[in-house]
């Protein structure tokens, strides 16, 4: 990514950095299916800048959260603010507003297989009528940013399966989102692909500070964002010194749909608790 790139991100990220409001803000939050509870009172916070790591069995609803977080799914009770607003009882209009700012890496990439690398970046930014030529710029510097620059006029069935994780990034970063949400963007990846996309989120984190939640079913990507950071002038992840740990990436776990775990990085290591024990081992 071209340092250029680092400062437009990071000025445009500015106001959401310096505010102290949390980003989102579950209460109480439950929702079920066909009268089978998959959340229950679930309550948590994420502070501007944090990368909160979801984790928890197969099928305890990671994604019905993350889904909750963008107004894709309502819950059946609870509340739920992103950047402030209530948007449980949002009307789609407003909805729609809400998700301009929101940039979403699902499962599977999900790119338009029609579409060229350039045209799936653009998406947003032809859906908004920005001009041409601005959205040609912005499409290099994304595509830049997840070192695809070579791929912009190929398509998707031409790409790996990392290459198409990479596309989806660089479509999620494109609008420079306040809050980034990441559905299992290693899913189907083997481990070394799956860590070149985590050094992508570690580089989003330390470059643009964005707020993201990540669900993960790897425990390795959890701790390679937790152990690394991004140097920009070397131009790739580190290491951070003494077993030091990353303070902006927190945790949370759940189980049989509530939350066992909200919290820091060493908690989670050192936890007591038997269960929670042996899912991190
Ligand atoms: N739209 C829906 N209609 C009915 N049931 C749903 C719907 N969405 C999710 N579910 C159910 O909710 C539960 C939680 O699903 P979810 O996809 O959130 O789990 P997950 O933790 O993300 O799973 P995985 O780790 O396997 O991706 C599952 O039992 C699923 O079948």
């Amino acid at each position: 990514m071209t340092e250029e790139l680092a400062s437009t991100s990071l000025s445009l990220n500015e106001s959401s950095a310096d505010s102290t409001e949390p980003v989102v803000v579950y209460e109480d939050v439950s929702i079920g299916f066909d009268r089978k509870p998959v959340l229950d009172n679930i309550s948590f916070k994420v502070q501007p800048g944090e990368t909160r790591i979801i984790l928890g069995p197969a099928g305890c609803g990671k994604s019905v959260l993350m889904k909750l977080a963008n107004g894709l799914l309502c819950p059946d009770s609870g509340s739920i603010r992103v950047f402030g607003q209530e948007i449980t009882t949002m009307h789609e209009n407003d909805l729609f507003k809400l998700r301009s700012r929101i940039g979403m890496v699902f499962q599977e990439s999900a790119l338009f297989d029609s579409l060229s690398v350039e045209d799936n970046v653009a998406y947003r930014l032809h859906e908004d009528r920005v001009p041409e030529d601005e959205a040609h710029k912005r499409v290099v510097e994304a595509l830049q940013f997840v070192e695809l620059e070579h791929a912009i006029a190929k398509f998707p069935s031409e790409l790996s399966g990392g290459m198409r994780r990479r596309v989806s990034i660089a479509r999620a970063i494109i609008s420079s989102p306040d809050l980034i949400l990441y559905d299992s963007p290693t899913g189907g990846l083997d481990p070394i692909t799956s860590t070149t996309i985590i050094e992508l989120v570690v580089k989003q984190r330390d470059v643009s500070h964005t707020t993201s939640l990540l669900i993960t079913h790897r425990l390795q990507d959890a701790i390679v964002l937790a152990r690394n950071r991004f140097n920009l002038k070397a131009g790739k992840m580190e290491l951070i010194s003494d077993n030091g740990i990353d303070d902006s990436t927190k945790f949370l776990v759940l189980n049989e749909g509530k939350v066992v775990f909200d919290g820091a990085t060493k908690a989670l290591v050192h936890t007591t608790d038997p269960w929670l024990k042996e899912y991190i081992s």
